[in-house]
């Protein structure tokens, strides 16, 4: 199976403090990845490096199985592209902005009605955009970076500043595309996100890739050496994951003295401060 997305030994740097050093991972056909890292990382110069609106210095990208110097715009056609840049007109309803896009891209007009459908803004089609919410916004730029079905989708912190329940509704119609088969690359400051959506993630710090795997395996990676007890008198008690504190567990249980046992994972947010030392 050929990697939708392979980046290896890719660097760039801006003649700034800021470069992209050495930076190697793939995306395979049907994942969700998630690009992590803290404000300044090099996040969003990546996917304008596998977008080809920036040019890398040295190393090798592959796009859809195809060296990105050889990319056209054919190929354009089966990517999808959310980023804040991906501007829509305001002066313009929903719906007139999607028929827009679907010209440029060479969609049927039936598309749009699909898709608004699926980013449930069909009834809200006729609104001006500038009278949109935010979450209506954001819902209105992922469906015009859908218009045409893409394989392979790109988006920059698609839920930034939305509220719970759009964040929701957009994490449910992600996991729906991604069923049908797109795949999807997406960069975010939400770990809870990452966590619930995506299959493999990466962390970038002051551009190097310093961390990579599925949540479950990075929790594993970095789980603490405890088993953490409650007792019936509230006590929250600690042991080491080995034969003494398996015994001193076993001993509390045989006195129906425990209420829970937990073993010590850390989340993603513990993980990602632990190794950036920094908030997101
Ligand atoms: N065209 C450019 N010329 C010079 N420096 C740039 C350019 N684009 C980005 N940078 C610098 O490169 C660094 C990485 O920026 P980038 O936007 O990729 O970070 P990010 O991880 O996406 O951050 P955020 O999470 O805040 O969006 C920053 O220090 C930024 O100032």
């Amino acid at each position: 199976m050929k990697e939708m997305i392979y980046l290896e030994d890719v660097c760039l740097d801006f003649g700034s403090s800021f470069s992209l050093d050495h930076l190697s991972f793939q995306v395979m056909p049907g994942e969700v990845f998630g690009f992590l890292g803290p404000s300044g990382a090099g996040k969003t110069t990546t996917m304008k490096l596998l977008t080809k609106q920036l040019l890398k210095k040295s190393g090798q990208i592959r796009i859809l199985g195809k060296e990105i110097e050889k990319v056209e715009r054919a190929d354009y056609e089966r990517i999808g592209i959310l980023s804040d840049t991906s501007g829509l007109y305001e002066r313009m309803t929903i719906e007139e902005n999607l028929n827009f896009f679907a010209a440029l891209r060479n969609v049927p007009k039936s598309s749009v009605r699909d898709t608004l459908e699926n980013v449930r803004l069909y009834d809200q089609r006729k609104t001006l955009l500038k009278k949109c919410s935010k979450g209506m916004k954001q819902r209105a730029v992922l469906a015009a970076s859908l218009l045409h079905k893409p394989e392979l989708l790109f988006l920059d912190e698609p839920t930034s500043g939305l509220d719970p329940a759009t964040i929701q509704e957009i994490h449910k119609m992600l996991r729906l595309l991604n069923r049908q088969g797109t795949t999807i690359f997406l960069t975010t400051h939400n770990m809870e996100e990452a966590d619930k959506l995506c299959g493999r993630i990466g962390i970038l710090h002051q551009g190097k890739l310093i961390a990579g795997g599925s949540p479950q395996e990075l929790k594993l990676e970095y789980a603490r050496d405890e088993i953490e007890v409650l007792t019936t008198d509230r006590e929250t008690l600690k042991y080491p994951k080995n034969r003494e504190g398996g015994e001193r567990i076993r001993e509390l249980l045989e006195q129906g003295r425990c209420l829970t046992v937990h073993s010590q994972e850390p989340n993603l947010e513990e993980i990602f401060l632990l190794l950036t030392g920094r908030e997101f």
